[in-house]
């Protein structure tokens, strides 16, 4: 009863297969491929993978690009689901005006941080970042509830957005540094620190709002640029959204063992 779990964002597709649709099932084999190279997958890394007997993703990326992935499945006999967003999943409550108009990839994020930390016996508000194509910060509280989150370029975006809108921004990629001294440097602190700051000010409402200091998981494929220069206590978790994904199939998908 093998179990593939797919995350398909704005720049890349990341997929895992487990062994079963369970929380803390074992990992098989797991991999990413940027959207442009989606079309290969049937043929490539998907080609030896023992066929999974569910499958369960999520999706912000586009139509089309869901259209290609859905192609690339057709080599298994399995209907694939995708996660939309809803009041209230696997312990977590959506706080969203619309919660269906949430980002998926950033609500599976949200169940997978919380029941991280319930796996510890922390029943903490927490604050989760993703650093993706666009980066995300969300806020729950210590009853597992969504309070809100903040969206903000993600650092190519940033840098595109400013070389694309001035004339005098075309260098290479910088370094983070305190007090940059050369446009590259400027950039690419800027952008880095841009990023920080938003999140030390989620955690800044967050603790205000729920009378103690939320714990703080990032993840993303970007995740690990940002690590050096956090101003707030985090902890670093890759598969963030698998762990979420995982949460939402155990109970979806009675196991039948
Ligand atoms: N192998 C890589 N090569 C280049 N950039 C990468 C790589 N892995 C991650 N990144 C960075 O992470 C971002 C994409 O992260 P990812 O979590 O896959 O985004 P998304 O979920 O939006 O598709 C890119 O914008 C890039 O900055
Ligand atoms: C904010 C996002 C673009 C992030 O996408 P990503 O960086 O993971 O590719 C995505 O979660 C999204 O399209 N959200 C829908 C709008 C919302 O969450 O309000
Ligand atoms: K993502």
């Amino acid at each position: 009863m093998t179990f593939l779990a797919l995350d398909v964002g704005n720049t890349r597709l990341k997929w895992a297969q487990y062994e079963a649709p369970v929380a803390g099932s074992r990992l098989l084999a797991h991999g990413a491929v940027f959207l442009e190279n989606i079309d290969k997958l049937a043929d490539e890394e998907w080609d030896e993978l023992p066929a999974p007997s569910r499958i369960l993703g999520c999706i912000v990326a586009g139509d089309a690009v869901k259209r290609r992935v859905i192609e690339q499945m057709e080599l298994w006999d399995v209907a694939p689901r995708w996660v939309i967003p809803s009041a209230q999943e696997a312990g977590v409550t959506n706080g969203y005006d619309h919660p269906a108009r949430l980002g998926a990839d950033r609500w599976v994020a949200m169940i997978g941080a919380r029941h991280r930390l319930l796996a510890r016996g922390i029943q903490k508000p927490c604050v989760v970042v993703m650093v993706g194509t666009a980066v995300t910060v969300e806020a729950i509280d210590a009853s597992g509830k969504f309070l809100g989150g903040i969206i903000l370029p993600g650092h190519g975006i940033m840098l595109r957005a400013l070389e694309s809108g001035t004339a005098g921004l075309h260098v290479p990629t910088g370094d983070v540094r305190d007090f940059p001294t050369n446009t590259s440097d400027a950039l690419t602190s800027g952008g880095t620190f841009a990023i920080a700051g938003a999140v030390q000010r989620m955690v800044e409402n967050t603790t205000r709002h729920c009378g103690e200091a939320p714990e703080c998981i990032m993840t993303g494929g970007a995740g690990w640029k940002m690590g050096p220069s956090m101003s707030v206590k985090f902890e670093l978790v890759e598969g963030l959204i698998f762990d979420g994904l995982l949460e939402i199939a155990s109970r979806r998908f009675p196991v039948e063992l």
